[in-house]
């Protein structure tokens, strides 16, 4: 058998490279911009999805992190990006799930200029993200921090306000919690004093030299998300039904965690689910193909490692752009088989659970069955009737049987 050399590997790399061949996860990390010459009555028309607002103070890092989240911009390379002059907007269109506009607004924008169209930037559905350098002084950022809430909450009052308290990893622990409560403080009592108190600030640590970005972001996307209550039930569903212990819906793109089931999500588990997805998008970018014959990594592709403390991560695809991510016990996973049928069970629920399928329209029903394990020798064939409604957690019930 012919060795595999580095001119094969150079090879395969180079194919590889030029055009997109593992299957449903995509290589190319391109959302489709926008037309950059587009105005932003252009950008900003009626119809649209929901919009995430970035904005902040100059070198405040908006760009950095649009780019590390959303363009797999390595952090030292963020070191070069030139300072942003005009408002640019990206689509974010991966799953049917996470459909969403991003404005990068330039840190020098004057919301008081006449030419700067409040009701058309801060109308329609979304969140404004704030990214405030905690490296840097932040007094003159908690000032247009209270300038820019209270302008936008007068345009709309459904807007959300997020508060990334950035560029954290240059403080020690003591002074993260010090800043935050600070910060939080100083923002909160602003408001208080312009008698606005009813509105809501939620506050972020964030860096985008670990994970704490990707989590902060998939917390503001999920509020976005209309049928995230549907999508924890079905995880909560089809992990106490599996014996796993944490599961993670994820966006392949971007590392977003669109939905999780309700117990706490704990960083370390979330950064190996995470650093699990980069390993198979890796192995499947340079193995998915074979003597030039395309292996399709398609909806029956998955990944399983195991970790020197008896836990298993379990991998499998949902979707083109989404993946579900397991932890569990090496013991409940000699029931493998039980949990890939669950799995199928929770995939087929997933697709009614489309923006056309809207929990706020006519609810669908689907009856999704799930296996259950009560001991080694008994298998029980559950069934489970989820009939997805607005309120899916008052709608939910079980009924079993012996197989
Ligand atoms: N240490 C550290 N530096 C960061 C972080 N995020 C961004 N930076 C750096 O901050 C600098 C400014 O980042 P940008 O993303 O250009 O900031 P911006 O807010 O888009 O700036 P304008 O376009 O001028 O408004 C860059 O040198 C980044 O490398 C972070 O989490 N930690």
């Amino acid at each position: 058998m012919a060795s595999y050399t580095q001119e094969d590997d150079d090879h395969y790399r180079s194919e590889f490279s030029s055009s997109y061949v593992v299957g449903s996860f995509p290589k190319d990390f391109v959302y489709g911009p926008d037309d950059p010459d587009q105005d932003i009555t252009t950008i900003l028309s009626p119809d649209q999805k929901p919009k995430i607002l970035l904005m902040g103070l100059r070198r405040s890092g908006k760009s950095s992190i649009q780019k590390v989240v959303f363009h797999k911009m390595t952090p030292n390379e963020t070191l070069f990006l030139e300072s942003t002059n005009k408002i640019e907007s990206e689509n974010i269109s991966n799953s049917s799930f996470v459909q969403f506009k991003i404005l990068d607004f330039p840190g020098q924008i004057d919301f008081f200029e006449p030419s700067f169209d409040s009701e058309k930037i801060f109308g329609g559905q979304g969140a404004l993200v704030f990214v405030i350098d905690a490296q840097d002084d932040y007094m003159e950022a908690l000032q247009r921090l209270h300038q820019t809430v209270l302008r936008a909450h007068k345009v709309n009052p459904h807007l959300r306000f997020e508060v990334f308290i950035h560029k954290v990893d240059g403080l020690s622990d003591d002074t993260k919690i010090e800043t935050q409560r600070d910060i939080h403080q100083r923002a909160n009592d602003d408001l208080i004093d312009a008698g606005m108190e009813q509105i809501h600030l939620s506050f972020y640590l964030t860096s985008i030299y670990d994970h704490s970005i990707f989590e902060a972001f998939s917390k503001v996307v999920q509020k976005l998300i209309p049928q995230l209550p549907t999508l924890e039930n079905l995880l909560n569903i089809f992990i106490s039904n599996s014996g796993i212990e944490k599961a993670f819906l994820f966006d392949v793109l971007s590392k977003i965690y669109i939905a999780t089931d309700s117990s706490p999500v704990d960083m370390q588990s979330y950064e190996l689910c995470c650093e699990m997805i980069d390993v198979v998008i890796d192995i499947s970018d340079i193995y998915g193909k074979d003597e030039g014959v395309q292996v399709q990594f398609d909806k029956e592709s998955s990944s399983i490692i195991k970790l020197n403390n008896q836990t298993i991560l379990y991998l499998r695809e949902v979707s083109r752009y989404l993946a579900l991510v397991c932890i569990l016990r090496e013991d409940n996973f000699d029931r493998q088989g039980l949990i890939d049928y669950n799995f199928l069970c929770f995939r087929n629920a997933i697709q009614e659970v489309t923006p056309s399928a809207s929990i706020t329209s006519t609810p669908p029903s689907t009856t999704t069955h799930f296996l259950l394990t009560f001991d080694a020798s008994l298998i029980l064939l559950l069934t489970s009737f989820c009939t997805l409604t607005e309120e899916p957690e008052k709608s939910l019930y079980v009924a079993y049987g012996c197989v």
